[in-house]
């Protein structure tokens, strides 16, 4: 499968998302500059990721200067013609803010930076359910919407993942951030737009001491 990588100033898990995809998951990576607009390069069945870091040094929201580069306006037209597109930490906040997602990302319930390993359960139902530990760093991570819009991204089946114990439960806050309904990643409705707060590009190789992010990769585009 071919990916593209947007770099936006202030990225900082651009090349990491690259080593993993390129490295660790045998995948073709074409890095891609925010301020170019050409994706003609890619097609439906390959995946623009947005990767984490602090874009425009997170000044306003996070994610809400990035959202105006020109490359942005592609990857919203490449993603309405069915193209898929994925979010991780920073890219979640961006495709939030862009409106491919619904929601947003707020400060955590704590205030704090917070940079650790969590558990995480996969919710849709086509994925293996198993526990997996994957790391996050975010200041920014609480997942909110209105009532309404949570109704429906859980009638839908649009979480994909939740902050969970070790047995897979969430049924009281197992989030780092005091996500709504322990939110870690949700989907588009029409499921080609996909965003996590945890980095599973941080744990793709065993010299990293994890390899639980390769079954994220496997969830949602079928690669290992
Ligand atoms: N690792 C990241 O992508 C950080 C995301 C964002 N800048 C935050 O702190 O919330």
């Amino acid at each position: 499968m071919k990916f593209g990588v947007v770099v936006f100033p202030g990225s900082n898990c651009d090349r990491d998302v690259m080593d993993a995809l390129k490295n660790d998951l045998q995948q073709q990576v074409i890095p891609l500059w925010h301020k170019d607009r050409d994706l003609s390069m890619f097609n439906k069945q390959d995946c623009i990721v947005l990767p984490g870091g602090f874009s425009f040094g997170d000044y306003l929201r996070c994610g809400a200067i990035a959202r105006f580069s020109p490359m942005m306006q592609s990857v919203i037209e490449f993603a309405n013609k069915g193209g898929k597109v994925l979010g991780i930490c920073n890219g979640f906040q961006i495709l939030c803010e862009s409106g491919l997602l619904p929601g947003v990302l707020l400060r955590n319930s704590n205030m704090q930076f917070v940079c650790k390993n969590v558990l995480l359960i996969g919710e849709n139902k086509k994925e293996k359910k198993n526990v997996l530990k994957i790391p996050v760093a975010h200041g920014e991570g609480r997942y909110y919407a209105s009532e309404e819009v949570i109704n429906k991204l859980e009638k839908e089946d649009q979480v994909l993942y939740r902050y969970c114990n070790t047995a897979g439960l969430f049924n009281v806050d197992y989030s780092p951030n005091g996500s709504t309904n322990n939110i870690a990643g949700i989907c588009n409705k029409e499921r080609n737009v996909f965003a996590m707060m945890p980095h599973p590009e941080r744990a793709c190789n065993s010299l990293l001491g994890n390899t639980d992010g390769r079954q994220v990769f496997l969830d949602l585009f079928s690669i290992n």
